[in-house]
């Protein structure tokens, strides 16, 4: 396997072939477990469990066990795991950034979690406790960033994805809103060079209506994952999983 590929579970992330990823937004246990029966049935690759919306979120336990129960009902899905903070597009919590970084600890050492979602802005100390964490117990780091307003330059938005490589995370990833096409573009581009460029796999995206093209080709430009809806959307522009997979598979090689 090439260091620009990943495998987790059944499931390998690298770009060029399309795979996709459903989020679970419920804000307790049973809502949860209703978003994981329903996107089971939809077949994605990969499930993510936002856990800034879970209610419960300062009580660890309460979250290693709903973590629990969801892998079960995912049967070899990979999960990943993801606080999104507020500044990045994610919800209001009760927990600081040191309590946010002793549960996502805690979620590696209890290998409730296949791989971590954590912002590559965070301080390079925490990052690392993360990464020494999950490296330990065989979970991936995913060291991402997002933009809700807006589209870095091009220039930017590679820095972001060089310091994740640069950080040894496993996987990079980016989204930002478009405020025209040409931002949609840049992303697309950035995508090519990074795939071609950087050591790890990278996953990208352009949101809202104008990024939503980006969600249905952006593998084709080498990134690793696309968000698509099997429950309930996570982001401005996710696309329901049918109509991604029934388009991936006219523009893949093999249909
Ligand atoms: O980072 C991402 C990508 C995302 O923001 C999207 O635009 O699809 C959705 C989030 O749930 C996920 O954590």
């Amino acid at each position: 396997m090439s260091a620009k590929e990943v495998k987790v579970r059944n499931t390998v992330l690298a770009g060029g072939k399309p795979t996709i990823c459903s989020a679970m937004v419920g804000k307790n246990q049973s809502e949860l477990i209703e978003q994981a029966e329903t996107i089971v049935t939809k077949k994605p690759d990969v499930v993510e469990w936002r856990v800034d919306f879970f209610e419960n979120i300062a009580d660890a336990d309460a979250v290693v066990n709903t973590a629990s129960s969801i892998r079960k009902k995912l049967g070899d899905l990979p999960l990943i795991f993801t606080i999104r903070s507020i500044k990045e597009g994610g919800q209001e919590i009760p927990l600081d950034e040191s309590g946010k970084v002793e549960l996502l600890k805690k979620v590696c050492e209890t290998k409730s979690t296949d791989l971590i979602d954590y912002e590559v802005e965070n301080d390079k100390a925490d990052i690392d406790a993360i990464k020494q964490a999950a490296q330990q117990n065989d979970v991936k780091v995913i060291l991402s960033f997002h933009n809700f307003n807006e589209t870095p330059s091009e220039k930017e938005m590679l820095n972001k994805l060089e310091k994740a490589s640069a950080y040894k995370a496993d996987i990079g990833k980016l989204a930002v809103m478009p405020n025209n096409m040409s931002d949609v573009l840049s992303v697309l581009q950035i995508t090519q060079t990074a795939h071609t460029d950087l050591d790890i796999p990278v996953i990208t995206m352009s949101m809202g209506v104008d990024g939503g093209l980006t969600r249905l080709v952006g593998w084709k430009f080498g990134s690793a994952l696309t968000f698509a809806v099997g429950s309930k959307s996570s982001a401005p522009g996710q696309i329901p999983i049918e109509v991604v997979r029934q388009l991936e598979g006219y523009l893949s090689n093999d249909s």
